[in-house]
């Protein structure tokens, strides 16, 4: 049974003309990392907010097809209860900062009070994250204060504090320097172990196809091709699609063109050459 499956979506926004989701099915199973590439405006912070049910209870439009989530269809009726199952911490993180809360601490335990969590265990919750995702220092501040790198991971700590069953991180290190997007992706190595479901949208293929157990390529509002992630990364649909590989798939590729699985680590290069010398 999948966690949550899309099935033969169109959508389109209000006041547009074209549609920018076409037809699209996907199915991400429970305990999946899902990666999600494509070019600019080819639709997947909208795949997001149809997963996570913005649209259509937020975006109005027009919404066809199905979405299944835990064999249901999704309950769209009640946005805040639904984040305690399908976490998702928005592309701009300024976006997520809810504005009624003066500490990061606060803000970050605000999704429990709001499910009305027992204080004593929202706080060690709180505690946990703050711990984890290395924010010891701003705990204290103001969220409105904080960098744009900073709001980022504040964000990323308000959704993990709920432990949902789905996380979904929209280009979730977009502000972040290049020691803070290796936290987090640790930190997803992390939720991966521990069994979460997860679907990343990011342009930084080469951390990407480390975690990913699938990686899913959207363009022009179409799925163009979902599969396991160095046989994806083989595939030349991905960059004829405007996808990006990671530097070393595309290495192993030079040499041998045919290949239809590519490494995506150096190590795995590195052993993989071996073999075809071997
Ligand atoms: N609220 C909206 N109303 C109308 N059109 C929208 C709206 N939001 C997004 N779009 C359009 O839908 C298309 C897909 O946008 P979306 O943000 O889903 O793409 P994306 O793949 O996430 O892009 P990026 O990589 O730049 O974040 C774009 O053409 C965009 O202009």
């Amino acid at each position: 049974m999948s966690l949550i499956e899309l099935q033969h979506i169109n959508y389109r926004y209000p006041l547009t003309s074209d549609l920018t989701i076409k037809d699209l099915s996907l199915k991400v199973e429970p305990g999946e990392v899902l990666g999600v590439i494509g070019s600019n405006g080819s639709g997947k912070t909208t795949v997001c907010n149809i997963m996570r049910g913005f649209i259509p209870a937020f975006y109005k439009g027009e919404l066809e097809g199905k979405v299944i989530f835990e064999d249901k269809p999704l309950d769209t009726s009640n946005l805040g209860r639904l984040a305690q199952k399908i976490g998702y911490a928005f592309q701009n993180p300024f976006t997520q900062i809810t504005g009624v809360k003066y500490t990061v601490y606060d803000e970050i335990g605000y999704g429990l009070e709001n499910l009305s969590v027992p204080r004593e265990e929202a706080n060690e919750k709180v505690e946990q994250v703050i711990k984890l995702l290395n924010l010891e220092k701003i705990r204290n501040q103001n969220p409105y204060d904080l960098s744009g790198g900073q709001k980022q991971m504040v964000a990323l700590a308000s959704v993990i504090v709920l432990d949902p069953e789905l996380i979904i991180l929209d280009e979730p290190t977009s502000q972040l320097d290049p020691s803070s997007t290796l936290a987090v992706y640790n930190i997803v190595k992390n939720l991966k172990k521990q069994g979460k479901t997860i679907i990343i949208v990011d342009h930084k293929v080469d951390l990407l196809a480390q975690v990913c157990d699938e990686i899913a390529v959207i363009q022009d509002g179409q799925l163009v091709v979902k599969g396991e992630t160095h046989h994806v990364f083989s595939d030349e649909k991905v960059v004829a699609a405007g996808g990006q590989i990671p530097e070393v798939s595309a290495f192993y590729l030079k040499k041998y063109p045919k290949s239809k699985q590519v490494p995506v680590t150096v190590d795995e290069a590195y052993e993989m050459l071996k073999e075809a010398k071997a």
